[in-house]
């Protein structure tokens, strides 16, 4: 796959999230971008090799909270720090890619954008990056936002959905080989994180699809809907804007963020915007979200530790144990469970429910005494 011939493709990585969806082995202090789970390295830099396929390296920006600083440094201890956007607190996905816009059209007001989230599984790197070309493509074309969708094959309810209009506007029904498989469509709605009942509702009706999480626009058409359904935080940035590159660049964002409300960009924009596209996203993605998901994609092995040493099962089947090495494991007489042991915490959990780990999560964030696991 070569780069894309345009120098004014930027990428940003979103990588501020605290996660607690895989605990015990994501902490505040180590969220899921920071985990490894493969060779090669942590989710992050993964996710930065992946896309420097197609974006120039010197165009790629990360984003995070100040208190993750250290941790992108040791996952990618080459990238350039002049890249990394330092945030003094979390305030949603809105409030980050707001900055990041800022930053980016300082630099190249002719930018078109990839924003992605730092810890997600994509299988196919090669279809993701044609998905990817495309996307830029059409956004520097149409001048509208670009969404990926995913196609859903269950009613999750931790996904953003996208619905559609039902006909294709490119793909699928055009015969032009240059557009291969991957359709576009016209966005009708975005509808973020619904209940069961909806969810279930959406994958009948097969117009929804799940929000992947990747956008694609130029900075000017995403400040366009800023200024129109976030017009505060446009303020607040175009003073951004201003001193970014001065001495008093710091203490503007520290200003600008102590007053700012945290807002999701599906809530904040894209439920809102105009001119909303969908490309077809099948490039086998999971946002890992889940133990559940990190065994579905073969990350666990049955009956085994992830380097399938040192456990030992004797009646038992579907068992995922994730534990530190030089410790032994036995099971006796137990069916489909997942096990990860960390030095501090230990979760035992039935597999199928492992989506209600952010339950105790959320337990141990009230009880007092506990804040110490999270
Ligand atoms: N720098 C920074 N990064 C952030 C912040 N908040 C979240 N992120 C990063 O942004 C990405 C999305 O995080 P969340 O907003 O916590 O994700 P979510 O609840 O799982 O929902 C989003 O992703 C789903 C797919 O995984 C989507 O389906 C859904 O619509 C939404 O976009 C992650 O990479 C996370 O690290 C922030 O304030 N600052």
């Amino acid at each position: 796959m070569k780069q894309i011939a345009d120098n004014h493709v930027y990428a940003v990585v979103m990588a501020g999230g605290s996660g607690s969806k895989l605990w015990p082995l994501s902490r505040k202090k180590s969220p899921k971008q920071f985990l490894h789970f493969f060779d090669g390295g942590t989710m992050i830099r993964k996710t930065v090799e992946r896309i420097a396929g197609a974006v120039r390296m010197e165009n790629i920006f990360i984003i995070t909270g100040k208190q993750h600083w250290l941790l992108v440094n040791e996952s990618l201890p080459d990238f350039d720090p002049g890249n990394i956007i330092i945030e003094p607190t979390i305030r949603d996905t809105a409030t980050c890619i707001a900055l990041a816009t800022t930053f980016i059209r300082k630099r190249d007001p002719d930018a078109v954008t990839i924003v992605l989230p730092a810890d997600h599984l994509v299988l196919d790197e090669e279809q993701f990056l044609k998905t990817i070309t495309k996307g830029v493509g059409l956004a520097r074309e149409q001048r509208g936002l670009i969404t990926v969708g995913i196609h859903p094959d269950r009613p999750e309810t931790r996904y953003g959905y996208i619905q559609v209009e039902p006909s294709v506007m490119i793909g699928e029904e055009n015969d032009d080989p240059a557009d291969d498989e991957i359709a576009l469509f016209r966005v009708k709605t975005f509808a973020e994180k619904p209940d069961t009942a909806t969810a279930e509702q959406f994958l009948q009706s097969r117009d929804f699809w799940w929000n992947s999480g990747v956008f694609i626009w130029h900075v000017d058409d995403i400040s366009r809907e800023y200024r129109r359904s976030l017009p505060d935080l446009f303020e607040d940035m175009q003073n951004v804007h201003a001193f970014i590159g001065t001495e008093r660049q710091d203490s503007v964002i520290e200003d600008v963020y102590s007053w700012i409300h945290p807002v999701s960009i599906a809530y904040g924009i894209m439920e809102k915007a105009e001119k909303v596209y969908m490309l077809a996203g099948n490039f086998g993605w999971t946002d890992l979200g889940s133990w559940d998901e990190v065994i579905k994609v073969g990350l666990g092995l049955e009956g085994r530790d992830m380097d399938g040493s040192e456990v030992i099962m004797i009646d038992s089947k579907e068992v995922f144990v994730r534990k530190p090495h030089g410790k032994a494991v036995v099971t006796v007489g137990v069916d489909d469970i997942i096990v990860v042991d960390t030095p501090d915490a230990l979760l035992i959990c039935k597999a199928g429910e492992s989506q209600k780990v952010v339950k105790a999560v959320e337990m141990m964030r009230r009880e007092p005494g506990l804040e110490g696991f999270l």
